[in-house]
């Protein structure tokens, strides 16, 4: 044989799921896309197409459905790791599973008399969970995307190195503003119970905003880092986190031409120029632990 089979897995991507739970006249909300990766011992669909080892994708989605109606959809996390589990632990070939969840958060509306069951989708940002799982130990990353913040002041960008191409201006009052990926890893199981997802989730969140906006910045590297450390020092269960920073630059519009002052004590106007865009990225760690997050998070 001249060729041999590298690394390979299936799965179903972004299974669309809604969960709605009835407490009396009060209605509860969960609206997610799920999708599950598996591997293990199935070289032989590759070589021979013998399909014997391989549960259809049709099924892992019907598996996601029945139990999100079984067991409820707990928290993100919960939810992956009762599914990883299940794959993992009811079929001999299926060595590890993976499954990343995407959460999307919906607000009431108010609704005075006629009892909780009316939604607005929320402008909140997408939380996200990864849970890997190999018949032994866990691994589970927590997240979020598009957490889009700004500080109209406080940050500076100055003293950079220069060569023939440089023409930006150096700068000791600008905006900074961001669209936020992390991941962050709890740290290994080994028999604790699981953690409260949903509190742990609030509080990294906060830390998050908390060092964005307390912090006075030299450069978005420098507010990334802030921003990763609050996580770690303040959460125990955590590990590592690693952050992607895309710098939402905001250019003072020139307004000279028309005779008219664009950087005055009542503020000014600005370009919100949406591409090109610096990226920061880069993960924080606890003294001692193992970087484990994939460089690029969004894989
Ligand atoms: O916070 C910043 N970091 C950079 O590396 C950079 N580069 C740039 O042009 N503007 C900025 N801002």
């Amino acid at each position: 044989m001249a060729t041999t089979l590298g690394h390979h897995q299936y799965g179903k991507a972004e299974i669309r799921l809604v969960r709605i739970t009835r407490d009396g006249d009060t209605h509860h909300l969960k609206d997610l896309a799920v999708s599950v990766v598996l591997s293990g011992d199935m070289a032989e669909a590759h070589y021979s197409g013998s399909n014997a080892n391989v549960l259809p994708t049709d099924t892992l989605k019907n598996t996601v459905y029945a139990f999100a109606q079984e067991h409820g959809v707990p928290s993100a996390e919960g939810f992956g790791i009762l599914l990883a589990r299940h794959f993992v632990t009811s079929r001999a070939p299926v060595h590890h599973a993976r499954v990343r969840i995407e959460e999307y958060a919906w607000d009431r509306i108010a609704t005075p008399g006629r009892g909780a069951h009316s939604f607005v989708r929320s402008g909140r940002e997408v939380r996200t969970a990864r849970v890997a799982f190999d018949g032994r130990k866990w691994e589970v990353l927590s997240g979020l995307r598009d957490l889009t913040v700004l500080n109209s002041t406080d940050s500076e960008f100055r003293g950079y190195a220069k060569d023939r191409y440089t023409t930006l201006e150096e700068t000791d009052d600008r905006v900074l503003a961001t669209s936020v990926t992390a991941v962050w890893r709890h740290a290994d199981g080994d028999g604790r119970p699981e953690p409260d997802w949903d509190l742990s989730y609030e509080r990294a969140r906060g830390h998050l905003l908390g060092a964005f906006a307390g912090t006075y910045s030299r450069s978005l590297q420098q507010t990334l880092y802030r921003m990763g450390a609050s996580v770690i020092d303040n959460l125990d269960g955590i590990d590592e986190i690693r952050l992607s920073l895309p710098n939402r630059h905001h250019v003072p519009v020139d307004l000279e031409p028309f005779g008219i002052e664009n950087d005055t004590a009542e503020g000014a106007v600005y370009v919100a120029v949406d591409r090109p865009y610096g990226l920061i990225e880069a993960t924080v760690l606890r003294a001692g632990a193992e970087p484990r997050i994939p460089v690029d998070p969004t894989r």
